[in-house]
């Protein structure tokens, strides 16, 4: 925490987090220089040293300064912050990057997936900007700007692939109330953040229908579940999902009135449109936006998200509340966790996993296969690709058409009603249906155990994918 004014940060945003990312470096002692778009908000900053668009209550640290100029800003800077909405960076990226140094790192403080490409913001900057990714770091955590800007601690965790890198912004932004770790999961840490925006609608959703912590606890639980299926899938530690950008994160946004994605969701639970909750939402709402691209992402990588399906159906209009509550509740039944998978005949893995700059082939398979099949995966995630569910997810499928990909439904149910599915074409009694949930159509056990011959130990089955 020792000042060191010699280092640099331009920071491209004065909204929220990006004014608060602004305070925290200044108060870290580097030398900071603030990017708004607008001149009304870079001068009130260079002479009242408030933020009237975001902050008008707030005294900026008087070494802050700001500016229109993308030139200006970023001439001599150590780091470029950049604070925008995700779905405008490639744009205004494109306008900024024949100013970025030749040794400037970039940070993403942006927590949306990219509409179309389905891209990250970290990977839209390389994409951009053709910078390495050594030179490309993103934080994330629980940070909701309002209460940083009070001086109220938090923390949070700076990726990049080059840990020195990320060790050097570390230090840049560490102060008596900002407390910044380090990690090289640049894609955990994105998902982390851009997920949970998905998982606070759906709580905010719950908390708008009235309903209690019960449900809103249980959206929290497996929304960490669906995010750690996604991130494994992609490449990521399963473990930075119990870190500060993926448990941290989701609490916080999940439980505060202050998020952004949490009221909008209450705006829809309590019957407004999306349109009229749209018009009562101020600031951005990377949620709202980046559903349907995570939705694209969890198909590309064939893993099962029910919270993430039902929050961009109630998005596009095409399920009520009632019919999004009761397509989750009326999933089958599953277990909590999945055992540890068998050696995944079929497709080979490489398949499954596109390559990526970021994660080294060997690291990747690493992730999801444990060597020992005796021994559940690293993490124990419960990992659709590896292990897919004992049975189909018939209810979401009627109302989500195309986002399940069930392999048990196809290979015995053709041809033949599907009880969950005729189940969900009834009228809706209420909220939800109060009849017990689809009995299973598969009339084998979920796990079968062989008979043990006296004075053997029962040794586990390979489970047969279904
Ligand atoms: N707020 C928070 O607590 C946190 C936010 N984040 C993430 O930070 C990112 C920014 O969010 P946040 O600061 O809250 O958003 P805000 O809505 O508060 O601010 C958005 C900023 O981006 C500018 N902006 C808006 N649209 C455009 C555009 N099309 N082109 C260029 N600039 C634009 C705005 O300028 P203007 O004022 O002129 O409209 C403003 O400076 C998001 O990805 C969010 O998820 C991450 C952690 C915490
Ligand atoms: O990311 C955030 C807190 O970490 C802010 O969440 P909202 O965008 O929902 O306000």
């Amino acid at each position: 925490m020792t000042p060191h004014r010699s280092t640099r940060a331009a920071v491209f945003s004065a909204g929220s987090w990006g004014t608060a990312v602004a305070k925290i470096l200044a108060d870290a002692g580097t030398s900071v220089i603030v990017h708004a778009r607008r001149d009304e908000i870079a001068d009130a900053i260079n002479t009242t040293h408030r933020n009237p668009g975001y902050f008008p209550d707030i005294e900026l640290p008087a070494s802050l300064t700001a500016t229109t100029d993308p030139a200006a800003a970023l001439a001599g800077a150590d780091f470029l912050v950049l604070s925008i909405p995700a779905q405008s960076l490639r744009g205004n990226l494109a306008a900024w990057a024949p100013h970025i140094g030749t040794d400037t790192v970039i940070v993403s403080l942006m927590k949306g997936v990219e509409q179309g490409s389905h891209l990250r913001a970290s990977q839209i900057i390389t994409e951009v900007t053709g910078v390495g990714a050594e030179r490309v770091a993103v934080l994330s955590g629980p940070n909701l700007a309002r209460e940083i800007m009070d001086g109220q601690p938090a923390a949070a965790t700076i990726a990049c692939a080059d840990e020195g890198a990320a060790h050097r912004f570390q230090k840049a932004c560490h102060t008596g109330y900002f407390r910044p770790y380090t990690s090289t999961d640049v894609t955990g840490c994105e998902l982390g953040g851009a997920v949970k925006n998905v998982i606070a609608l759906a709580v905010g959703i719950a908390s708008g229908m009235g309903l209690g912590h019960n449900a809103q606890a249980m959206l929290i639980t497996r929304g960490l579940a669906e995010t750690t299926r996604l991130g494994v899938a992609m490449g990521a530690d399963p473990l930075t999902f119990a870190g500060l950008a993926g448990l941290g994160d989701l609490v916080a946004t999940c439980s505060s009135p202050l998020s952004r994605n949490r009221t909008f969701g209450t705006h829809l639970g309590k019957g407004l449109s999306v349109q009229e909750a749209t018009a009562a939402t101020r600031q951005t709402t990377e949620g709202v936006k980046s559903a349907e691209a995570i939705l694209a992402l969890a198909r590309a990588h064939d893993v099962e998200m029910p919270i993430t399906g039902v929050v961009s159906a109630l998005l596009n209009e095409k399920v009520t509340l009632g019919e999004a509550a009761a397509a989750l509740m009326q999933r089958p039944p599953k277990p909590e966790r999945c055992p540890p998978a068998p050696r995944p005949r079929g497709p080979p893995l490489r398949r499954l996993h596109p390559p990526h700059p970021e994660v080294p082939d060997h690291a990747r398979i690493r992730a999801v296969r444990c060597p020992d099949r005796r021994h559940p995966r690293p993490g124990g995630v419960d990992d659709h690709r590896l292990h897919p569910p004992a049975r189909p997810l018939a209810a979401l499928e009627d109302v989500l058409p195309g986002h399940v990909h069930d392999h048990h439904a196809h290979r015995h149910h053709q041809g033949r009603p599907h009880r969950a599915r005729e189940r969900l074409r009834l009228p809706l009694p209420g909220l939800l249906d109060p009849r017990p949930a689809p009995a299973p159509d598969d009339p084998r056990p979920p796990h079968r155990e062989r008979p043990v011959r006296p004075g053997r130990r029962a040794r586990p089955r390979p489970v047969r994918p279904r």
